[in-house]
């Protein structure tokens, strides 16, 4: 695989970083492509990971969902992708819709067949292989060679470091450049629908809005992002909508805008 950077991504670049996104007058009308519909999960040890959780995102859309430690981010979106199953784990009750099709309780690997591409909070790339070895494991991938390097100068685009750091080993990456690795990979594949959870935790402030500047650009063609974050600041500025999640529910949604009240800032849910 021959890793270049200098074509152009799909989508024209944000110049001048992250920007609020435009009234929610372009994608409210857009298809349905994931939801979750009072979604209950219970641990195998019993433990109840959400109660009763509902959302959904639209092509194009970034959906951010925030909340306290526990709230059920991580539960939501692991019932969505589908990596609940391998932990014996449940989902109790409801239903996971995934371009209009029940997809509750199905395999990951078959869920990311239907186009959605997750970035765990954790163990998010190979360490032991090389950043082209990353990229060259992520699946999906169209096997006509100036396809696959049209592609992969997107991803250079995006993420303009990763193209040097292509025979480093992944492991010996800094966190914010594994992330741009993990993500790179995830939209390698073209997906419908990208879900990432914890996308600054742990990094350096100065790497969050070039994080969120690359989710805003991701849409731009038609993706689909959820988007878990430690940190709502960047988040209710480039989310088209919003989920507050405590104790397993659905606390409030809506627009950005409805989450920027300073009785949320007190009461710890979102971090300025
Ligand atoms: N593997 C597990 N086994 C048992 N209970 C779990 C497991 N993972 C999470 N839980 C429980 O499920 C609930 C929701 O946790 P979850 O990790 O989804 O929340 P979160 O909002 O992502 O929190 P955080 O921001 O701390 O990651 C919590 O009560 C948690 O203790």
């Amino acid at each position: 695989m021959r890793l270049r950077h200098g074509a152009r991504w799909v989508v024209p670049p944000v110049n001048g970083g992250v920007r609020a996104p435009e009234p929610d007058v372009e994608t409210v009308d857009r298809p349905v492509v994931a939801e979750l519909s009072e979604v209950a999960v219970r641990y195998s040890n019993g433990a109840l990971g959400v109660e009763r959780i509902s959302f959904e995102v639209r092509a194009g859309q970034i959906v951010a969902l925030f909340g306290p430690n526990g709230a059920g981010k991580t539960t939501s979106v692991r019932a969505l992708c589908g990596f609940l199953r391998s932990e014996q784990t449940r989902i109790e009750r409801g239903r996971v819709t995934l371009l209009d099709r029940d997809v509750t309780g199905l395999e990951a690997h078959k869920i990311a067949r239907m186009g959605v591409s997750f970035v765990p909070e954790r163990d998010k790339v190979f360490a032991n292989l090389t950043v082209a070895d990353n990229l060259r494991a992520a699946g999906d991938l169209p096997r006509q060679r100036q396809a696959l390097h049209d592609r992969l100068d997107q991803v250079f685009e995006l993420f303009p470091a990763l193209a040097d750091l292509s025979r480093q080993a992944a492991g010996q990456l800094s966190g914010g450049q594994q992330q741009m690795l993990a993500l790179g990979r995830a939209v390698l594949r073209h997906p419908r629908l990208l879900v990432v959870d914890e996308l600054t935790l742990g990094l350096h402030h100065s790497l969050h809005e070039p994080l969120f500047d690359a989710l805003q650009r991701i849409t731009r063609n038609g993706t689909a992002v959820i988007v878990v974050d430690e940190s709502a600041g960047f988040s209710l500025d480039v989310a088209h909508h919003c989920y507050l999640l405590v104790g397993g529910v659905v606390r409030d949604s809506g627009p950005p805008e409805k989450f920027r009240g300073s009785e949320l800032l007190a009461a710890g849910y979102v971090e300025a």
